[in-house]
């Protein structure tokens, strides 16, 4: 028997497909209460992970498992998780009533939870329809109504705000929410980090198949450090004046203006009055999310289509000075390109 925690635990997961290695040695918690988002960029590694997790793929290394159980030995694993993958396909023909109606047959749940369900996603007026004539944001619906017909402890949601307007993508938040609250566990992945951002608390950053960062989303934004971004009369007098101070860390942005980490104002506009160098403008930046989430999985491609400023821009992953507590970092595997940014690092 499960022990009916509703945690999900990920240990030591990887998986090769021939030369491509999809998830390496990958590890993470999932508490229930809580909304955590999977994300990564395109071919990360987030469905084969969930795909993993929900028996689909057998891992070549490391287990998963829910409720302490690998999702086989879960007996009726309708009734203990609910998962919506990509590309869900529905009778095209078969009202949507009809297609829960199937679905709770299947996993023992009686034909009244059919409308329970639509009801809670938004579906009652179009129990009738057929899903064949369902929007993009429909089907999303009735592909969460049909995971939740077991009244599941876990949801595993694979990239379930695609296709959903902004109004589909509220109710989504509210609707998530509401069901962690409830003391159960919910596993959402995405490639966008702003369309999850207020609905997760916990996040689980992966890049190239490998955890970038785990932990809360709030000690991720602030762990970062703020920047002062200064535009000089000349800035290469001004980066020797800063180096001569031992601030190091200075980026090149346009326009000729310079982002300086681990600096107040102050600081540096008293070294620019020293050294004599007229600046025309200067404020503090604070790392907003998207730059970080961009920053931690920006080695998934060759980064070869980067406009320059991008690269100089992004060089330098904060985390490598100052790693918050509990977060992992590991080496990239040799056979993936060089990280974009890489050759600008190092400062001056
Ligand atoms: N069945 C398979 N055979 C071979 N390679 C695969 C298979 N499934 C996934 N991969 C590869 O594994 C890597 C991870 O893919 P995966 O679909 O898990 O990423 P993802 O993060 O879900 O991406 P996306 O956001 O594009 O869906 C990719 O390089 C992909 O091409």
């Amino acid at each position: 028997m499960h022990d009916g925690s509703g945690r999900v635990v990920v240990q030591g997961l990887t998986k090769t497909f021939g030369q491509v290695l999809a998830v390496q040695n990958l590890s993470f918690t999932v508490e229930p209460g809580t909304v955590t988002g999977f994300l990564g960029p395109n071919g990360a590694g987030k469905t084969t992970t969930l795909r993993m997790l929900l028996g689909l793929v057998t891992p070549t290394a490391g287990y998963a498992t829910i409720n302490g159980q690998p999702f086989h030995s879960l007996g009726n694993p309708g009734r203990v998780v609910g998962a919506v993958l990509e590309a869900q396909s529905f009778h095209p023909k078969r009202s949507a009533r009809n297609h829960l109606r199937v679905y709770a047959a299947a996993i023992g749940v009686p034909d009244q939870r059919a409308d329970e369900v639509l009801r809670l996603v938004g579906l009652a007026d179009a129990a009738e329809r057929g899903a064949g004539g369902f929007s993009m944001g429909m089907r999303q619906r009735l592909a969460l109504a049909t995971a939740l017909l077991g009244d599941p402890q876990v949801l595993v949601l694979d990239e379930p705000a695609n296709g959903l307007d902004p109004e589909g993508i509220l109710w989504l938040r509210t609707f998530l929410q509401g069901f962690a609250r409830s003391g159960r566990t919910v596993l959402v992945s995405s490639h966008l980090l702003a369309e999850i951002e207020q609905t997760v608390e916990q996040v689980v950053i992966l890049s190239r198949g490998q955890a970038m960062y785990y932990g809360p989303l709030d000690r991720l934004r602030k762990s970062q450090q703020s920047r002062v971004v200064v535009r000089p009369a000349d800035p290469q007098k001004l980066i020797t004046a800063l180096q001569e101070a031992e601030l190091t860390a200075i980026e090149h942005l346009p326009e000729g203006r310079l982002a300086v980490t681990g600096a107040t104002p102050e600081q540096v506009g008293d070294i620019a009055l020293q050294a004599q160098v007229a600046i025309y403008g200067m404020l503090t930046e604070h790392a907003d999310l998207e730059r970080i989430f961009f920053q931690l999985t920006s080695g998934q491609f060759s980064g070869a289509n980067l406009d320059p400023y991008q690269q100089q821009q992004y060089q330098q992953p904060q985390y490598q000075q100052q790693p918050p507590p509990g977060w992992q970092q590991q080496q990239p595997p040799q056979q993936h390109p060089q990280q974009p940014g890489q050759g600008f690092g190092g400062g001056y």
